[in-house]
């Protein structure tokens, strides 16, 4: 089901009112967070008797989730050790878990030893104050051996209220246990040293499993940080969040199957949607017939060839139901073999007095931002999805912004550069990679569950292309779309491709070559269309 992430923000808003009301939001997510540590030393030890438990505590309400949870797997008969790392912490938490017998330890910080690279224990003489029993060597030593013999240990040194960036003594400590860990690590609602910059990622927090309160935040989307996050578990809490103050929406399998549109019963051809193809040239007339082929077993109402008759030739020879007059279309793809500019007139025909959405690949990627260009034209009050890998995004980007970008640097920031080319362009920016993401103008960022490895091959892109000019022309027919009466807003355009990109991704599933996943199309789309039928028993 769609997961939807929130900037933390949003999250501490919406918590406010209840809170406020005496809504147990605390409880709740502590709950979830000792099953969650239940069944993780169950699943590794097959007991939670007799493991070894730890919390790492920081001074606020992260903390609290942390000692109530560990208070609930010291009475299951875990042996429970908080390592107090402040000189505060989460009061009525700490209480809970010494009542339920855990040992604690306090490390706290003195302002002496806050260097981040100093893996030394702090001098037991100095005066700094503080307002829990002194650091010193022995606590230190305590701490590191409690941590790697623990079986599980919470991180919750900081949540939603931490500001980035270990005190010194933390982050030391973190360095040191490093090599000798051994049991899980659960990240309370985010990692507590959680930043996109992997700068020293062998000194930071590796969480094995990150349990996350309320919503996703908005940082745990970033595939980069997924190396620190580890898997990630949504808790409701019961916020009831507003989906319109989402910056991302997750998509999986399950959304795939729940909103694939199926054809209406008493539809025909073009209720059911007309997609134009501009795709294939003398030098690459595979990509036609290939983008052709997963238009027709994507299900569109009728398929129209719009590019060079000797294109056509083999896109009919393979197809003898797609059409190659010109006619009314509900959408257009182009640019996936690079077209002939001569061809572009037959689409600039098709695309005249209407607004229908346009899916640009490949060669028509140059096109992008060039207003001058008689295609220029076609870029005007129309929905735009654009499917750039990196490299093309790159030199998309590098034109449009004047400076040099490479594909590294949008390898480093994928969801950044996708937002950026959005808003540039003014098009739904679909950057494909093994976690392609999607954004859109007003910043909603839209990521599909990746796809298998076996789909980075060539001509996978014009298969993909093909899938998301149907899936526009369906949608743009339903909507009546070359009227003005019903626009559809950036963000469904952005959902409908990363409904798009799964269909691909489950066609890579069956094949291993681009001809492969667009004759698997017709297995996939059939059972998203009539599985669903035979479940539900409609005709
Ligand atoms: N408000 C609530 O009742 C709920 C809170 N929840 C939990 O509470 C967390 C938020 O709690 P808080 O607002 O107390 O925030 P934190 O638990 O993140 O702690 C904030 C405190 O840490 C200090 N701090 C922040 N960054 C620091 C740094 N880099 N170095 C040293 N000190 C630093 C701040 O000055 C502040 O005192 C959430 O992430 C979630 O885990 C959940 O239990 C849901 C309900
Ligand atoms: N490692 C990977 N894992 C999953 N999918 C991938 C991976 N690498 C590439 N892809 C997908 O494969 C397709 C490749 O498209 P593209 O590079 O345009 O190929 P071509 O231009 O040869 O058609 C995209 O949909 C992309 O998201």
């Amino acid at each position: 089901m769609s997961v939807f992430a929130y900037p933390s923000e949003v999250i501490r808003e919406a918590e406010v009112p209840l809170l406020e009301a005496g809504v147990p939001l605390m409880a709740r997510a502590a709950r979830a967070l000792a099953n969650i540590g239940i069944d993780t030393l169950t699943a590794d030890l097959g007991r939670v008797t007799g493991t070894r438990v730890c919390v790492l505590a920081g001074p606020g309400n992260n903390a609290g989730d942390a000692l109530f949870a560990a208070a609930t797997l010291g009475r299951r008969g875990a042996a429970v050790t908080v390592i107090a790392l402040f000189d505060r912490t989460h009061d009525e938490g700490l209480t809970a878990a010494r009542r339920s017998g855990a040992q604690v330890l306090a490390f706290a910080s003195t302002e002496a030893d806050d260097d981040p690279t100093s893996t030394e224990a702090a001098d037991p003489s100095s005066d700094s104050t503080r307002t829990v029993p002194a650091r010193n060597g022995s606590t230190r030593a305590e701490a590191l051996r409690e941590l790697s013999r623990a079986d599980l240990v919470l991180d919750g040194i900081l949540g939603t209220g931490g500001r980035r960036g270990l005190p010194g003594h933390i982050a030391s400590l973190i360095a040191a246990w490093a090599p000798h860990r051994t049991g899980n690590l659960i990240a309370v609602d985010v990692p507590s040293d959680l930043s996109p910059d992997s700068d020293g990622a062998e000194t930071r927090l590796h969480a094995d499993r990150t349990v996350t309160f309320g919503g996703l935040k908005a940082e745990l989307v970033d595939p980069r940080v997924h190396e620190f996050t580890g898997s990630i578990d949504v808790i409701d809490i019961g916020l009831g969040l507003d989906t319109g103050l989402a910056v991302a929406e997750l998509l999986d399998a399950d959304d795939l199957a729940a909103d694939f549109p199926r054809p209406e019963a008493s539809g025909h051809k073009y209720s059911r949607g007309v997609v134009g193809v501009l795709a294939g040239s003398e030098d690459y007339p595979g990509a036609g017939v290939l983008t052709t082929t997963s238009a027709v077993n994507t299900g569109a109402g009728m398929v129209r060839y719009l590019g060079s008759p000797f294109v056509a030739e083999f896109v009919i020879g393979v197809h003898p139901e797609v059409v190659s007059a010109s006619g009314r279309v509900n959408a257009v793809i182009f640019g996936p073999g690079d077209p002939e500019p001569e061809f572009v007139q037959g689409a600039t025909e098709a695309l005249s007095d209407s607004h229908i959405p346009v899916v640009i690949d490949a060669g028509g990627l140059d096109m992008v931002g060039r207003a001058e260009a008689m295609i220029g034209t076609w870029m005007a009050e129309r929905p735009i999805i654009i499917t750039p890998h990196a490299g093309e995004l790159a030199r998309m980007l590098s034109r449009l912004l004047g400076e040099i970008i490479t594909a590294g640097r949008i390898g480093q920031d994928p969801v950044g550069w996708a937002r950026q080319a959005a808003e540039v362009t003014g098009t739904i920016v679909v950057l494909k990679g093994h976690h392609t993401v999607i954004a859109a103008p007003d910043g909603l960022v839209v990521l599909p569950e990746p796809g298998p490895a076996s789909l980075a091959t060539a001509g996978s892109g014009d298969v993909l292309a093909g899938i998301l000019g149907t899936l526009a022309a369906i949608a743009s027919a339903e909507h009546r779309y070359d009227g003005d009466d019903s626009p559809l807003p950036h963000a469904d355009w952005a959902r409908l491709a990363g409904l798009g990109v799964l269909v691909h991704n489950a066609a890579g599933q069956r094949a291993v070559s681009a001809s492969g996943f667009a004759d698997a199309l017709t297995e996939v789309v059939g059972e998203l269309i009539h599985g669903a039928e035979l479940i539900s028993g409609t005709d």
